[in-house]
Parts: structure tokens; C-alpha cells; sequence
């Protein structure tokens, strides 16, 4: 992997409620070894020195609370906490338009166990073609199931990714996109989405199974254990269970 060479800027996108999770608390805000979820997100983002700005998109109702985990966890590289939309692509608007630096990431706040290493491949990787997303094989076989429940179609696994975020990119080239889109009224569920309408390559940078997104109770459990799982390797005390 190439060094990445550029500063980039980070939306960190959590104004959404968590419908399947299912909690009163939206899930971005439960905690996971006593930090908030996102806190968990941000505090990796503001670990790295090729970030230098984060812009973060959250509910109206939530913006006065996250200034309060910006200062209480020193977060300085967040230079703006903003009310989102009512869809995951209104919010990433939001936040591009006050990202100031030539290259961009986008990345859900309720997927804290992205690793730095899996961001810098990322990251390299968009440096070199404009477009590169997160992800990873499917392990299971894929099928397309009609609305009475029968199989209609098997695709071929070979080809078939699962798509997390970061999403990086060159930020004129993601502002065009997501400007186009909403001139048509084209929703899609991630950012590459937006971009590949355009007919423009997006490159697929292999990530880790790890890289869960906290959506559902089940993961709940799965992501305590990943992070204290992360905690024992930095400090080399989990290597025997290992
Ligand atoms: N209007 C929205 C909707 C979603 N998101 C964010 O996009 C990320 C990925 O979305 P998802 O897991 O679908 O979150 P929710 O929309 O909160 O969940 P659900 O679909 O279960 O309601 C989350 O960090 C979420 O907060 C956002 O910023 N603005
Ligand atoms: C962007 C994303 O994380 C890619 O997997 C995902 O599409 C966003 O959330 P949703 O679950 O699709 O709403």
C-alpha cells in the first residue's frame, strides 16, 4: 500500500434514529465500555494525522449534547457539529458542504471498529482513482428471493461484496454526485451509490469482517467483544487467548 499523501476531511454521519435497533436511546449513544458508540468512532478519526478536520452530522435534538463529547473527550479535530436530514444522503449533504479539504471520507458513526489500517488502504486507494469504498467478500451464498418467499435468482458469489464505509473520495467530484442526485431524486443507501450513477469507476478496497455496523441487538454483544478484543491487542495482554 502506497503512503497516503494528502489532509483529508471526515463526515461522520449520526442523525439517524436506529429503527431496528429498537432502543429509546437512538444507538449511536449507547455505550460501549462506557463511552458513547459514536465517541468510539470519532476518537479514531482524531487519531490520525492524515485527518485533519471532522465534520459531524447528527439529530437537531442531539447537536448540544455531541458539542458536550467533543469538549469532554477533546475531540479538536471536529470543527462543527450540524443537524442532519431525513435520510442518510440528505445528512452526508449536509456535511460536505462544510468539509474544506480537497479529499473526503464518509463514514457511519455506528461503525466504531473500523481499524486505522483498513482507512489508510482506503484512503491510498482514492488518492489513486478518485473513488475507493471499504469492503469485504460475502462468505454466505446470495440469493434473490420474490415476495412469496421463493428463490428466483442465485448471483455469483465471486462478484459480490459487502459495501462498509469509509467511503473516500475527491470532494468536487462526491459534491457533483450528491448534487446530481438530489436534482433528480435519486436515494440511494451509501455514497458510492451516488457516484457509480455518474458512470464514474468506484474501486473496492478490501476491509475487515470486523468492520461491523451497529445495527441491529444481535451486534450489540459482537462489538463489546470486538472492542475489548482491540483494547487487549494494543496492549499485548490478549495474545494468549489469541
Ligand atoms: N437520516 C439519517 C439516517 C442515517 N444516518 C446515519 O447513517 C448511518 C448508517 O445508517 P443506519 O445504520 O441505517 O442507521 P439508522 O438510520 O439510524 O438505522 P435504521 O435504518 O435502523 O433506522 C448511521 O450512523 C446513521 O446515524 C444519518 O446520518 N441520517
Ligand atoms: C453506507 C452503508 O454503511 C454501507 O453498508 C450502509 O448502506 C448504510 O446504512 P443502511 O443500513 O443501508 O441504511
Amino acid at each position: 500500500m502506497e503512503a497516503v499523501q494528502a489532509q483529508w476531511g471526515v463526515v461522520v454521519v449520526a442523525a439517524g434514529r436506529g429503527m431496528r435497533m429498537g432502543t429509546k436511546e437512538s444507538k449511536q449513544y449507547l455505550l460501549l465500555q462506557d463511552k458513547p458508540i459514536l465517541v468510539h468512532t470519532l476518537e479514531l478519526f482524531e487519531g490520525m494525522e492524515e485527518v485533519s478536520e471532522i465534520i459531524l452530522v447528527v439529530g437537531e435534538q442531539d447537536v448540544a449534547r455531541c458539542e458536550a463529547f467533543v469538549r469532554e473527550y477533546d475531540l479538536i479535530k471536529v470543527k462543527a457539529v450540524l443537524a442532519g436530514g431525513s435520510e442518510r444522503q440528505h445528512s452526508v449533504r449536509i456535511g460536505l458542504q462544510s468539509l474544506g479539504t480537497e479529499w473526503v471520507m464518509v463514514h457511519d458513526g455506528v461503525r466504531p471498529l473500523v481499524t486505522q489500517s483498513a482507512v489508510r488502504s482506503c484512503m491510498s486507494m482514492a488518492e489513486n482513482v478518485e473513488a475507493a469504498v471499504l469492503a469485504v467478500p460475502v462468505k454466505d451464498t446470495i440469493k434473490q428471493v420474490n415476495e412469496a418467499g421463493v428463490i428466483v435468482a442465485t448471483p455469483d458469489r465471486r462478484s459480490l461484496w459487502a459495501i462498509q464505509t469509509p467511503q473516500a473520495f475527491r470532494r468536487s467530484l462526491l459534491i457533483r454526485a450528491h448534487e446530481q442526485a438530489a436534482l433528480e431524486g435519486f436515494l440511494g443507501t451509501d455514497d458510492a451509490m451516488v457516484v457509480e450513477r455518474l458512470g464514474i469507476p468506484v474501486s473496492v478496497t478490501e476491509g475487515e469482517y470486523t468492520n461491523i455496523k451497529i445495527t441491529t441487538p444481535e451486534d450489540l454483544p459482537w462489538a463489546a467483544f470486538l472492542l475489548a478484543s482491540n483494547s487487549k491487542s494494543k496492549t499485548g495482554k490478549g495474545e494468549k487467548e489469541l
